[in-house]
């Protein structure tokens, strides 16, 4: 057992401590506390808080510690927030770059309308939850006070499911979106096989427990009514498994922000576009062209904009953006890019980007290590950075969203 002072939390939220010139980090410790650990490596299992910070809270869910979603529960809001700011802040030091970065916007509790469980049984008993950090044990769960209500009230299914399909070596993957039209579940980790053997009962359950549409092995078994998100007035038809902000409050924001940071400008390009959340609202405005790799999502945009009425024109294009970045000759005419790419970042688009004259630049994402990388290569290109927003929409996780708008000259 050793005592540790905690100088601060590390990047996923654990206490940080100096032993010997080494960093150790202990979850569930907080700074300024002083603890018993047992240490082994870089890593402390926290045994005991000899001196607990005044920034110490209750956390508020039954599964927090177990569960391997959470990981600062126990931190008072005020500190909190600004450890996701100081996410931002740190990365961005990392690259040399030092804007002002506003306070993070957090989202309230319940308010996550889509989340993967994970499903597997012990003996016929079936287990439905999150897995434990840094495993693969399923910790079964009945509350998540990040979810919303619908998410939850889909267990019961997700557990018949699980005990239907029976014991296996890996858990089934379960992702649920609470739409507004009901519960759009997709399930992977099965096979076409599994399919065919449980099709009548997989119909069935989907009726019992009034799921909007369910999925399995990339096959849509059953859809008794289309899973319909609304976004800024215009309804979306979510492709099964497709991306969707995870909260719908966390959306706004970054949303807001995007439009905001956009501005006047009339021809915009939309790259990493998804199912529409930025572009379907640019179109108010702008022409819009979205670029998304995804079949399925540029099929879903496509549908929902020739649905829409008293808006400006969005011409949806599949393209591997990875591959086949916009490069400048392409980018000539567009006041406006926002680009939003998975965790991996942009960085070929935003070397591009770099040498364009396009004005205006709003970036959003979910990794601020690679959003750093970028926009130290936008500012090397002459771009300005003028807005950072951290948004908090992975509640009490160690993840943040942003959303930076830079400016040419
Ligand atoms: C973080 S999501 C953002 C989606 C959208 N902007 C939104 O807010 O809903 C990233 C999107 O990039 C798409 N994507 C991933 N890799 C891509 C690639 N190489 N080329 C184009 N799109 C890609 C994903 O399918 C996903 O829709």
């Amino acid at each position: 057992m050793t005592e540790l002072e905690i100088l601060g939390l590390g990047h996923r939220g654990d206490g940080l401590a100096d032993l010997d010139g080494r960093a150790v980090f202990v979850a569930g410790a907080l700074p300024g506390e002083r603890v018993a650990a047992d240490v082994a490596g870089e890593r402390g299992r926290l045994v005991e808080i000899l001196a607990p910070s005044p920034d110490r809270i209750e956390p508020v869910c039954p599964h927090y510690g177990a569960c391997g979603g959470c990981v600062l529960q126990h931190l008072a809001p005020a500190p909190y927030a600004d450890f996701k700011r100081r996410l931002v802040v740190d990365a961005l030091a990392d690259r040399g770059l030092a804007p002002d970065v506003e306070p993070a916007a957090v989202v309230p509790p319940g308010s996550r309308r889509r989340a993967t469980f994970a499903g597997t049984t012990a003996g016929r008993t079936p287990l439905v939850g999150f897995t434990e950090k840094a495993s693969h044990r399923v910790v079964p769960v009945e509350a998540c006070p990040v979810s919303v209500p619908e998410l939850l009230a889909t267990l019961p299914a997700l557990r018949a499911l699980t005990a239907l399909v029976g014991t296996r070596k890996t858990a089934l993957d379960l992702a649920v979106t609470a739409t507004d039209s009901g519960a759009d579940v997709t399930v992977s980790g099965l096979s076409a096989k599994d399919v065919d053997r449980l099709r009548l009962p997989l119909i069935d359950l989907a009726a019992r427990f009034d799921l909007a549409r369910l999925s399995v092995a990339g096959e849509i078994v059953v859809e008794r009514r289309p899973p319909v998100v609304t976004i800024d007035g215009v309804a979306v038809l979510l492709p099964p498994g497709g991306f969707l902000q995870a909260s719908r409050a966390a959306e706004a924001i970054m949303a807001e922000a995007v439009v905001a940071g956009v501005g006047a400008a009339k021809r915009v390009a939309d790259l990493y576009a998804g199912v529409g959340t930025f572009a379907l609202r640019l179109a108010r405005t702008a022409d819009v062209t979205a670029a998304e790799g995804d079949a399925a999502a540029v099929a879903a945009l496509d549908r929902a904009a020739r649905g829409m009425t008293g808006r400006h024109r969005i011409r949806a294009e599949r393209r591997d953006l990875a591959r086949r970045p916009y490069v400048e000759k392409e980018l000539v005419g567009f006041d406006a890019v926002v680009f939003d790419p998975p965790r991996a970042g942009a960085a070929e688009q935003a070397g591009w980007i770099a040498k364009s004259d396009v004005r205006k630049v709003v970036a959003v994402s979910c990794n601020p290590a690679t959003l750093a990388r970028d926009l130290r290569t936008l500012v090397d290109g002459g771009y300005r950075i003028r807005r950072v927003l951290p948004v908090d929409q992975f509640l009490w996780s160690s993840h943040v969203e942003v959303v930076a708008v830079l400016e040419r000259g």
